[in-house]
């Protein structure tokens, strides 16, 4: 019996579908975009495919504000916010106006997504933005929410955090061996901004790379680099990672000499870190428990507290986290609480570092000035990266800084001793 046609069968529809329901998981569902993309990925066969459906979500997610005006600017009467025409919409500028896909493919593939719904309006809308001169300009707008805390907290900086935010960013990999930077960033092609770091272009297959099966580095955004960077060699001595997985900071710290136990409540995220440990051929003793309820049997030597956050400041690489409420209040909470329990847990001399890949002052600034219970360590501008300057003793990065070289999240650091 012959099977009847349906949209998926036109080559490229799976794809977008992907992407429009990879759009909805994040802004109806508010999940994060990582969460959402390996179930509705799995039934599409081609690398290159599942690429793209990631891609065309994530560029409509970063620029949803402009593409959103581009589109009101083009219907008569305002699509509703929760229109399947307007998602529909999204998917189809951004690839369009972001990765620069012809309009006849975008056309194509798109409009089959609105099977018996308003077609012939979303190629009216889709044709008049495109043929006409309409441009996205040269930072993405923030969603209203986003730029209102922003530019409470970061005045000076907003429109930089902007600009930053326009492209993805390269890939940053952190090295197993410091000593072999040079190498590195000559076989990968790469840049440094500090010993132990080199940056490539985006590539595609991060596996098909040389030095990655056998765990030469890791990826890992500068940024995150910098909290085990505090803490220095370990020379044999015991290190806590607090909230660990999937552990590239567990990585650099049994890397740089610390017997590291790493613990982490999410069994699944675990599962990551073991096999990032596999592949590098480093150790460390992994456990899966709350960091609220589990008590360590020795002092640590050092402790890095790499608290749950609302990742606001990894928003150039998952601009899924501009839409999603971040529930700032009770990150701040449960931060506190772990910062308290932890500094319990450090030897005489030990020393703790706080961090959060967050741009929310409350988690960070804010966070550590209340943190009493412990003396500063403040963190001296040689011991960062790329010739940034430390803040009032403290490490700040935004997407706006080291924009000549490719930018860097938006993190935070402090770095306390026990007397
Ligand atoms: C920012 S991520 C850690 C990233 C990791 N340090 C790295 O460099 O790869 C925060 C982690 O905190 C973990 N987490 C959240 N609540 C926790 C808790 N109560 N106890 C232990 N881990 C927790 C999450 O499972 C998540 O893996």
């Amino acid at each position: 019996m012959a099977r009847s046609n349906t949209p998926d069968d036109i080559p490229g529809v799976a794809s977008r579908r992907a992407a429009l329901r990879l759009l909805d998981a994040v802004l109806r569902r508010g999940d994060p975009l990582d969460q959402a993309a390996p179930p509705v990925l799995r039934g599409i066969e081609r690398g290159a495919d599942r690429a793209l459906a990631l891609a065309i979500a994530q560029e409509a997610l970063r620029w949803m504000a402009d593409l959103d005006a581009l589109i009101d600017g083009a219907t008569r009467q305002i699509l509703p916010e929760d229109a399947k025409a307007r998602s529909v919409l999204r998917i189809m500028l951004a690839q369009a106006l972001r990765l620069d896909m012809p309009g006849h493919a975008v056309v194509a593939t798109g409009l089959p997504l609105l099977m018996g719904g308003p077609r012939r309006l979303a190629h009216g809308v889709f044709s008049a933005v495109t043929k006409g001169d309409a441009r996205l300009p040269e930072a993405p707008t923030l969603p209203p929410a986003v730029a209102a805390r922003w530019q409470a907290a970061w005045p000076d900086r907003v429109d930089g955090i902007a600009r930053g935010l326009a492209e993805p960013p390269p890939l940053d990999l952190t090295l197993r061996d410091p000593a072999e930077t040079a190498q590195w960033a000559e076989r990968l092609g790469g840049m440094s901004l500090a010993p132990g770091h080199v940056r490539i272009a985006r590539a595609g297959a991060i596996e098909a790379l040389p030095g990655f099966a056998e765990g030469a580095w890791w990826v890992q955004d500068l940024a995150a680099s910098v909290p085990a960077r505090l803490l220095g060699a370990g020379e044999g001595r015991r290190a806590l990672d607090l909230c660990a997985a999937p552990g590239g900071k567990t990585l650099q710290l049994a890397a740089a000499g610390w017997s590291v136990t790493a613990l982490d409540k999410s069994a699944r995220r675990v599962e990551r870190l073991e096999d990032n440990l596999k592949r590098s051929q480093l150790e460390a003793e992994v456990v899966v428990a709350d960091a609220l309820k589990w008590q360590p049997e020795v002092k640590f030597d050092a402790i890095l507290l790499d608290a749950p956050c609302s990742a606001t400041g990894t928003c150039r690489r998952h601009p899924d986290v501009l839409h999603r409420n971040p529930g700032i209040d009770e990150l701040v909470a449960l931060q506190k609480a772990m910062l308290e329990r932890a500094a319990g847990w450090l030897a005489p001399g030990g020393r703790l570092v706080y961090a959060v890949c967050s741009l929310e002052p409350e988690e960070g600034e804010a966070q550590a000035a209340a943190f009493t219970g412990l003396a500063p360590l403040p963190i001296g501008d040689d011991e960062l990266p790329g010739g940034l300057k430390a803040a009032d003793g403290w490490f700040r990065s935004d997407p706006g800084m080291l924009a000549d070289a490719g930018g860097i999240d938006g993190f935070f650091a402090a770095r306390w001793v026990k007397g």
